[in-house]
């Protein structure tokens, strides 16, 4: 807990603070992080809801600014005690080039911890991923395994293999001297697929099923068992990471953390209809209604489209073989390890984080009409 001494002292910097889990990551540090003094924000593209959080007691400052740009970023961060990067770019579906997607979540990264050293800022919270760790190319299960589970890390894609090298940046990290003499403080945090309010593919799904006139069709077997995680928990996650980060450094420098929460193991299709459900859907089969075989071939289809159509127009469907293959690999964790290093316990209940979420979806409807 925050020392009085220490209270309303210390400058956060977060990253990719205007993103959909960044803008929980905000509102969290100003509800719950008492030492606060000034936020910064940094993200490529500032939403205009920031205007609203400069009216309260901590100083709000949104800087537009690129975390490719080392100067920028430097910027950005001298001054700050803590840095919380979350910002990067999140692309499965070939929206963007591999080498911009290394550019900015690797050479960002890199960036970002540069400017830690020159500018004395010493506890840096990196948002990694999951997919650090798997599915693999391999298509291995991942049961309900914790930091230590032995699993072979084999990534091609370079959403996967950006966020593994940016990790392994910021772990290396660690224990690097910054400007004034200090150890610099490292972690990373592990999200499993995030949903809850702002979750664009969660939307997507939505308005897909709407225009099945009110279905969407099972192409997963029920019983493969996706991770997910409620954003407002792992907002909590980053909060309680940073603080504690403080204090525990020779604890938790360093290390890695799955986000977890109490939110249930199902099927990826199968988890969304507990929120889409309520709203309208229906999940039309108790089995997939189409082959595997028959999906892996569409999915090969659309990577064709994608590249024949690319001179003309951007065609990114959900469907391709990598998301296929995420969809299709059991891969959910069960740990205790961030409530044994740092104290965490999940902020919202698994049935808060699901009234929360249905209750965003249906604002969403009511604004789509
Ligand atoms: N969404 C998930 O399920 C999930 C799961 C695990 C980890 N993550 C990680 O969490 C982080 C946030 O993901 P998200 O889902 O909120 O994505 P998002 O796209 O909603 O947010 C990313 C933010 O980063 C900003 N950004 C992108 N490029 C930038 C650049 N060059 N300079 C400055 N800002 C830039 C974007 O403008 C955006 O606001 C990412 O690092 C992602 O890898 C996400
Ligand atoms: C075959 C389709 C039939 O309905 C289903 C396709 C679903 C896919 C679009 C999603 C399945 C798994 C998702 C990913 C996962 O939840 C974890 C992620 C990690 C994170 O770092 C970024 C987002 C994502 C890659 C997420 C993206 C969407 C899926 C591939």
């Amino acid at each position: 807990m925050a020392d009085s001494a220490q209270a309303q002292k210390l400058v956060y910097l977060v990253t990719g603070g205007c993103g959909f889990l960044g803008e929980h990551v905000v509102r969290m540090l100003l509800q719950q992080e008492p030492q606060l003094r000034e936020l910064r924000i940094f993200d490529l593209h500032l939403g205009p809801w920031l205007e609203e959080l400069k009216t309260g007691p901590v100083q709000v400052t949104a800087i537009q600014g690129d975390v490719t740009q080392a100067h920028e970023v430097a910027a950005a961060v001298a001054g700050a005690h803590v840095v919380i990067h979350t910002a990067g770019l999140v692309d499965v579906f070939g929206k963007t080039s591999p080498e911009t997607i290394h550019e900015v979540n690797v050479q960002g990264t890199r960036n970002v911890i540069e400017a830690c050293v020159q500018t004395g800022t010493r506890f840096l919270v990196y948002t990694s991923s999951m997919e650090v760790v798997g599915p693999n190319i391999k298509g291995q299960p991942f049961y309900r395994g914790n930091e230590n589970t032995p699993y072979e890390a084999v990534h091609r894609h370079p959403y996967p293999c950006s966020k593994a090298l940016a990790e392994q940046l910021v772990l290396e990290a660690n224990g690097r001297k910054v400007l004034g003499g200090l150890p610099l403080v490292t972690c990373a945090l592990r999200p499993t697929g995030i949903y809850g309010e702002g979750h664009q593919i969660m939307r997507d799904f939505y308005h897909q099923g709407l225009r099945l006139g009110g279905r969407l069709f099972r192409a997963i077997p029920a019983s493969v068992e996706h991770g997910r995680v409620y954003v407002g928990n792992v907002a909590w996650m980053h909060v309680l990471v940073a603080r504690e980060l403080q204090h525990r450094a020779a604890l938790m420098g360093g290390q890695v953390y799955f986000c977890y929460d109490n939110s249930p193991y199902k099927s990826y299709e199968d988890f969304n209809m507990e929120f889409l459900g309520p709203c309208g859907l229906r999940l039309v089969g108790t089995r997939p209604l189409l082959p595997y075989w028959l999906l892996l071939f569409l999915a090969a289809l659309n990577v064709l489209l994608q590249w024949l159509l690319r001179p003309l127009l951007l065609y990114a469907p959900l469907l391709n073989p990598y998301t296929l293959a995420m969809a299709n690999t059991t891969f959910t964790v069960s740990t205790d390890k961030a409530r044994r290093h740092f104290g965490y316990e999940p902020l919202f209940s698994w049935e808060e984080s699901r009234t929360r979420t249905i209750r965003w979806v249906q604002a969403v409807e009511g604004s789509a009409q």
